[in-house]
């Protein structure tokens, strides 16, 4: 299988002569969850904001959906590419809910009824039916995060970027991106995670990249890389909460990592002395 996404020796230096990404190769494939971790500076933003063109490699190539993005306009890789923001005010500006999830459609000139189609499906997906009228910016950062995001999946890209989904989002809302993550992967979407939440890929437990310094320095299944702790020192990064708990419990089974707490909850299940549950 040809992959999606297909880095070939990328760098980026910007124009103040800042080295942002150093010789990156990667190749992503449909149905793929690919986080990039990687401390503060370590180039996770400039390496994927040129999958949709909004940068261009200095050095190397980049091709997205067969499209060398050096050569193409951000309007077109837009469409196979869609980038939620972190930060929500960077991406909504108009004055009502309807009017943001509709923006993307109309700039990439759909016919009416088929921007009214997709509304309508990310209205019923996000339940956003009592708050269409809105303005987003009254709305509270969660929901104004979500207002993004579903303005985005309404242009239906092959790729989604999450730039820190879940960060100032609830519960519910955290549980929320979990499940648009898995549906996108089921429609054999790409979903590409920039991210600090350690118990989001955990529960994903899904590919992941590791930056460091402008460079990669690992690209495994999360449950690999949190037990790698060479990498994980180097990148400075710790691992989930439960993942560092279940390392100190020493009758757990050593051959394995354990990235959520339903995991140690199997496992302490077959403990016949140990009851759940029961508050004793
Ligand atoms: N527009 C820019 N002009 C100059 N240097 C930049 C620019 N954007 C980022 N950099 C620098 O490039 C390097 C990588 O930054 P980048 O934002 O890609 O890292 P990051 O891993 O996404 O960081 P964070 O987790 O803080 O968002 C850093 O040294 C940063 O200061």
């Amino acid at each position: 299988m040809e992959p999606y996404i297909s880095v070939k020796n990328v760098s980026h230096v910007y124009p103040n002569g800042v080295t942002a990404i150093k010789e990156i190769n990667l190749d992503i494939y449909e149905g793929e969850v690919v986080a990039i971790l990687g401390s503060n500076g370590s180039g996770k933003t400039t390496l994927v904001k040129h999958f949709n063109g909004l940068l261009k490699p200095t050095k190397g190539e980049i091709i997205v959906g067969g499209l060398k993005t050096k050569k193409e306009r951000i309007a077109k890789l837009s469409s196979l590419v869609g980038y939620v923001f972190q930060n929500p005010n960077h991406q909504t500006f108009l004055p009502t809910v309807s009017q943001e999830l509709a923006y993307g459609c109309k700039n990439l000139k759909m016919a009416e009824e088929e921007i009214e189609e997709r509304v309508a499906k990310a209205v019923e997906l996000f339940e956003f039916q009592d708050i269409l009228d809105e303005n987003p910016f009254d709305l509270n950062s969660s929901q104004r995060k979500e207002v993004a995001m579903a303005s985005i999946m309404a242009i239906s890209p092959k790729v989604i970027v999450l730039d820190e989904p879940t960060t100032g989002q609830d519960h519910q809302g955290c549980k929320r991106i979990l499940d648009l993550v898995r549906m996108f992967k089921e429609q054999g979407r790409i979903v590409v995670l920039i991210t600090h939440d350690m118990n989001l890929i955990g529960e994903l437990n899904c590919r992941t990249v590791v930056m460091n310094q402008s460079q990669k320095i690992a690209d495994d299944r999360a449950d690999r890389v949190f037990a790698n702790k060479g990498i994980m020192d180097e990148a400075g990064l710790q691992p989930p909460q439960i993942t560092s708990f279940a390392n100190e419990i020493s009758s757990l089974a050593h051959d394995r990592t354990y990235l959520t707490v339903d995991q140690i909850i199997d496992w302490i299940q077959t403990k016949e002395d140990i009851k759940i549950g029961t508050g004793s």
